[in-house]
């Protein structure tokens, strides 16, 4: 018999609550087997997935927990018709067929479901407290964002998955950051999540399984938790959490897959229990206080590599620094602010929600993208899409020079039609600044949806709280 020493000696954290409502077997060697609840599908990392399953011959053990969508690949626009890309054709459409030969729920190009995944996970109410949920995707733990147990997996370990519904894990160690405080005006979760990567660095919670907590983060919309959790993965964590609250209830209650009537009383019951135990031991604490987060900016290619608005650019200390740098055309102790940008870039599974949109629309109403600056919002979703535009936003995007487009991945991978040309400097409210990732030799500056704005009607970089 094994006997939980973490158990004995303390409270749980709500990892550990969520680890331990999971675990199928414990193995001598410390790995665990981990059952998996739900499983989330894109085009990109589960063609070989489906192609294992149908060498060694296996069927989809559960296919009612999994849920699939196109997203990295698909055009952001002339959706109407067939999809010229030849390989984004095919991609999308193995999706569709293996979905199909293997009895799981694919939502659509052209309905009302389909978005980036880690958007539709919680608008479909397929994310719920207290699962385990794994897609062949690194910012799946976005998730985490509802109190669920919920990582990034491999293209084989989501074939695993399909055929099995368990995984072999070993459990992470316990990080707590704790967001004392109030935001400031101006600042937001991805603020939060940049300062806090910029405090640990690009590697600093790998192997940590990460809870934020504390009122700042209380504070937070879902939509701010979940900002908060996608960007874990850029500390080197793959799991963020967030305890479920009244927030977290409110925006799950009614929606197309979530409980209803006594099974959501008694869900919600036991969703309570889900929070670290008062004297729950962490392996790492952190402390931040929120009032002290100036808007966030990065200059180099990792998201590590970030300052506030008002700092200066770092001398580089090594030829990774030195190599970024160049890469970005920065020269150390160059102020961030008023960087001349000529793209700017509003969507991603990090800031392409509804309220990443109407953050980015007060800042631009009676503002007109400047003269030289190519704009673009991508919805994350089709239902963020249309409540855009239910709110008018779509029309105030476009009076401002901003392009409105069907919801995907778009230019924050450049896997897809959307893609900066060499040297193009843009400001971003993705979640990735590595080498090429909009496109080859272009340079990515993240921050938040309403800085982005902000460079847009500016045409360089600028503190979005000075703009009246
Ligand atoms: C293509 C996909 C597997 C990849 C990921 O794992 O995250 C992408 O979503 C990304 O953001 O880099
Ligand atoms: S929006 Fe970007 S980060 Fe999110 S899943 Fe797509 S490519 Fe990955």
């Amino acid at each position: 018999m094994t006997v939980r020493t973490d158990i004995a000696a303390a409270g749980l954290t709500l990892y550990d609550k969520l680890w331990h409502a999971h675990v199928v077997v414990d193995a001598p060697d410390g790995q665990t087997l981990l059952y998996i609840d739900r499983h989330l599908l894109h085009e990109v990392s589960t063609p070989q997935s489906f192609e294992m399953l149908r060498e060694d011959g296996l069927r989809v053990h559960r296919p009612e927990t999994q849920l699939a969508v196109a997203d990295h690949s698909v055009p952001t626009h002339d959706r109407g018709g067939p999809i010229a890309d030849p390989l984004a054709a095919a991609q999308i459409d193995l999706l569709e067929r293996n979905c199909g030969a293997f009895g799981i729920e694919y939502l659509d190009l052209a309905g009302p479901g389909q978005g980036i995944v880690h958007v539709i996970g919680p608008e479909q109410g397929f994310t719920l407290p207290g699962i385990t949920l794994v897609c062949g995707d690194s910012h799946t733990s976005t998730h985490g964002a509802f109190g669920a147990l919920a990582f990034g997996v491999g293209a084989s370990e989501c074939g695993i998955v399909m055929a099995t519904q368990a995984l072999w894990q070993a459990k992470a160690r316990r990080m707590r950051v704790t967001f004392d405080g109030v935001l400031g005006a101006g600042v937001s979760a991805k603020d939060m999540a940049l300062a806090f990567i910029g405090r640990v660095g690009a590697s600093g919670a790998t192997g940590f399984a990460v809870e934020f907590a504390g009122p700042a983060v209380r504070a937070l919309s879902m939509e701010g938790r979940m900002t908060l959790c996608n960007l874990v993965i850029e500390a080197g964590s793959r799991t963020g959490l967030v305890a479920p609250d009244d927030t977290t209830f409110a925006f799950l209650r009614g929606r197309a897959r979530v409980p209803i009537g006594d099974d959501w009383d008694r869900a919600q019951a036991y969703w309570q229990t889900l929070a670290s135990d008062p004297d729950a031991i962490f392996d790492a604490e952190i402390t931040i206080d929120a009032a002290s987060i100036a808007p966030q900016v990065t200059y180099g290619t990792s998201p590590g590599q970030v300052i506030d608005i008002s700092g200066v650019v770092p001398a580089a200390r090594d030829a990774t620094t030195d190599k970024a740098l160049r890469y970005m055309d920065l020269a150390g102790g160059a102020a961030i602010l008023g960087l001349p940008i000529d793209h700017a870039f509003i969507g991603s599974c990090t800031n392409g929600r509804i309220e990443d949109l109407r953050a980015a629309a007060a800042v631009l109403s009676g503002r007109r993208v400047a003269p030289g600056v190519r704009a673009l919002v991508v919805p994350g979703s089709m239902a963020v899409k249309r409540q855009a535009e239910a709110e008018g936003l779509d029309r105030l995007f476009l009076a401002s020079g901003f392009e409105w487009r069907e919801p995907g991945c778009s230019l924050c991978v450049a896997m897809n039609d959307d893609r900066l040309p060499p040297g193009a400097r843009c400001a971003s409210s993705s979640n990735r600044n590595f080498e090429g990732r909009q496109g080859p030799g272009a340079r990515t500056h993240l921050m938040s949806p309403a800085m982005v704005a902000g460079a847009a009607v500016s045409g360089r970089i600028v503190d979005v709280r000075t703009l009246a």
